[in-house]
């Protein structure tokens, strides 16, 4: 569905993305970690085709309709908009509005101002959208922010369902990986390079994995464990290398 080939990306003369290579195939749902200023929102918009690469290619039918749920969307608080007219933007006859909103738990807030919503409710109304525009392929950055725990397990459920129901692959960033584990069918770890890209079952199965998806928030966002074979320092630069592994 989409092919990136040694993509780069940097800003300011800083490389944020340094040759980029991997493959998204139909139905397939791939998630992205890293640890923070890892380039994984960088490259899901190179993906979303919302930047352009530095370097490398990205194929993609210029017909694919792309799902967008950004990590943030600031709201202007001095703009009147409520949540129905956001989603009329995306599904203006309102075929299937009912349906998804009740499905995401957000069918009684149709009447509230977008800037008044609470951070998962927002989550919600923007993943709501996505879906609206019936999607081939969904792009979620860190979708789930802000959205509660037990609200976080229904949802990446739902994203693993929207795959049989839109028929569409789903590429999303998260931390939770312990939460999404069971959904993905594939995971990329990222560190401005790709660090490795797998199975879910191959870094669940590691003990490093289960020592540190069991401790505490704080270390949810550390990198997950998998056969290193390289060094970074607090940049994300290399600083020790004998290739990239791939597990
Ligand atoms: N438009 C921009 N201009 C300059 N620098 C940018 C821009 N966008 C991103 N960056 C820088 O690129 C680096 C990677 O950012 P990015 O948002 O892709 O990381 P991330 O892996 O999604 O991080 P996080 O987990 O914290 O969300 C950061 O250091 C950020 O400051």
């Amino acid at each position: 569905m989409i092919t990136l080939t040694d993509v780069c990306k940097s800003y300011d003369g800083r490389t944020i993305l340094d040759r980029i290579n991997f493959t998204l195939g139909e139905r397939e749902i791939c998630t992205l970690i890293g640890p923070n200023g890892a380039g994984k929102s960088t490259l899901v918009k190179l993906i979303a085709g919302l930047e352009l690469p530095d370097a490398g290619t990205i194929q993609r039918d210029p017909r694919l309709r792309i799902g967008y749920v950004p990590q943030k969307l600031r709201m202007e608080a001095s703009m009147p908009l409520k949540v129905s007219r956001f989603l009329s933007l995306a599904d203006p006859l309102k075929v299937n509005r009912a349906s998804v909103l009740e499905q995401l738990g957000i069918l009684h807030i149709g009447n509230s101002q977008m800037h008044s919503l609470s951070g998962g409710e927002l989550q919600r109304v923007l993943l709501a959208r996505a879906i609206l525009r019936k999607p081939q392929l969904l792009v979620l950055d860190e979708p789930l922010q802000g959205v509660d725990v037990a609200g976080q397990v229904t949802l990446y459920r739902l994203i693993a369902s929207l795959r049989t129901q839109l028929n569409c692959a789903v590429l999303m960033v998260s931390h939770d990986l312990h939460l999404v584990m069971a959904q993905t069918d594939s995971v990329i770890c990222l560190n401005q390079h790709v660090c490795c890209h797998g199975k879910p079952e191959s870094v669940s199965r590691h003990p490093e994995y289960l020592r540190l998806f069991g401790r505490s928030v704080a270390d949810d966002l550390a990198v997950y464990t998998h056969h290193h074979d390289h060094q970074h320092n607090l940049h994300g630069d290399v600083v020790s290398s004998c290739g990239h592994h791939h597990d």
